[in-house]
């Protein structure tokens, strides 16, 4: 690190606000945008650092080889001055050593004890969990005891009783928590809240959302197993619960209807759904999602979907592509006039979803005002109505989590 030099030039933002940008020469590679508020406190400890001095960065540690751990941590932590990802716990002892050597993560624990073992690293400070949803209650309530703070993918558990209860334990030990529900992080989906929130397209009276994808993976993912908390509706239904709650600040009153697309082949699964939905004041919402959207006229492939479509008394809003908006997106308005305008957000640029999510996170824990945030009873409602939604759907519940953790 001897020799590096820094550069600070100012940028003027499309929305007002400066951001001062940071380069390191020698690593044209590594290039970071910082928020003006954040400044002198992140550069601070990143200085400190490089200078061997006191401050050290956030150590996470990560639960299981997962697919989703690069996208969601490993590399957004490369941008993160205070973050670093040193150690990776896999059951199996090679795939812990390649993913190691792959990403650079220095310790690798293996085999049956490997999450115990990771969970008891003292240099351990954070635990990203990217388990199975059904191994999330128990990994993270293991990780709590263990006075790790814990990011938790979605969806948070199986039962808002699990949820409820990783919430009460992080609360009482003084740790955060946090479900990944990156999207929120975004600038795209806060302009699209500033603008229904604003009364752009008045009141609220239906809401339209899907996410689906031609094929998700292969037979044997995670998603078609019961016992591992699978299901289209946990998966990615989740995320269409959370968006319509918050983008409507409205919790749902009731499941209408529900309408599981089944197969022999995976019993107890969801491989799609739709689902409507009561909220307050006569809004419903209507939530459509699939593993495996069918071509259409039998052999064209589908587009993957991922849109919230907000009707409101005055116009409507279409924000297309929510849940990766820094690779697209589009924030469509038409008012009640029929007039069209389209708006963008890109926020910083390189920044995904998951790399504002764990700028957030991160400044929950160094005890920072995050710029947006999300509390447990958040994630314990939509927990709720993911719950009832499969209770409607006939399918029934997936089994909870048989952990019992220590009183
Ligand atoms: N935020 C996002 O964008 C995304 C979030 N997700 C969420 O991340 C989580 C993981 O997703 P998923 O698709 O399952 O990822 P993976 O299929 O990659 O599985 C995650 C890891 O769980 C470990 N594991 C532990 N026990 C088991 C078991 N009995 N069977 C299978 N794997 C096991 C494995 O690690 P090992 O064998 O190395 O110990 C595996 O690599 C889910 O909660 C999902 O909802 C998923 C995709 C995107
Ligand atoms: O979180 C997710 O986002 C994208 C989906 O394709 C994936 O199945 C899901 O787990």
């Amino acid at each position: 690190m001897t020799g590096l030099l820094y550069c600070r030039e100012r940028l003027d933002r499309p929305h007002g606000g400066n951001w001062i940008r940071f380069k390191l020469l020698k690593s044209p590679a590594c290039k970071c945008q910082l928020r003006p508020h954040l400044n002198s406190a992140v550069m601070a400890a990143f200085l400190r650092r490089m200078y061997k001095l006191t401050d050290q960065p956030l150590r996470f540690g990560i639960l299981g080889a997962a697919i989703v751990a690069p996208l969601a941590l490993i590399l957004p932590a490369k941008t993160h001055p205070d973050v670093v990802v040193i150690a990776i716990a896999s059951r199996d002892q090679v795939r812990a050593g390649n993913f190691a050597k792959r990403h650079g993560v220095p310790r690798a624990y293996g085999g049956p004890e490997a999450y115990q073992a990771l969970l008891e690293d003292p240099d351990v400070d954070v635990v990203y969990n990217p388990l199975p949803n059904g191994l999330h209650y128990e990994w993270t309530m293991k990780a709590l005891v263990a006075g790790k703070h814990v990011l938790l993918e979605k969806p948070s558990a199986i039962t808002s009783d699990e949820t409820r209860r990783m919430f009460a334990l992080a609360e009482k030990k003084g740790l955060v928590l946090m479900e990944a529900f990156h999207y929120r992080f975004h600038p795209a989906a806060r302009r699209v809240k500033a603008i229904v929130d604003a009364g752009k397209i008045g009141k609220i009276q239906y809401v339209d959302a899907s996410l689906g994808v031609p094929r998700i993976a292969s037979d044997d993912n995670n998603g078609y197993k019961l016992n591992l908390g699978g299901g289209c509706f946990m998966d990615m239904g989740c995320y269409l619960l959370s968006i319509t709650r918050y983008m409507t600040s409205a919790d749902p009153t009731d499941v209408i209807s529900v309408n599981p697309t089944t197969s022999p082949k995976y019993p107890g699964i969801d491989i799609g759904a739709t689902a409507e939905l009561a909220f307050p004041g006569g809004m419903t919402a209507s939530f459509s999602t699939h593993f495996r959207l069918p071509p259409s006229f039998c052999f064209i492939p589908q587009m993957p979907k991922a849109f919230i479509r907000l009707i409101g008394t005055q116009g409507e809003l279409m924000y297309n592509v929510f849940p990766a908006p820094h690779a697209y997106h589009s924030i469509t308005i038409t008012n009640s006039e029929g007039k069209i305008r389209t708006e963008k957000e890109y926020g910083i640029e390189g920044w995904s979803t998951y790399r504002y999510q764990l700028e957030a996170f991160v400044d929950r824990i160094r005890g920072r005002t995050p710029d947006h945030w999300f509390d447990g009873t958040d994630s314990i409602v939509n927990m709720e109505w993911v719950e009832r939604v499969y209770e409607a759907s006939g399918l029934g519940p997936r089994p909870a989590s048989t952990y019992v953790a220590p009183e």
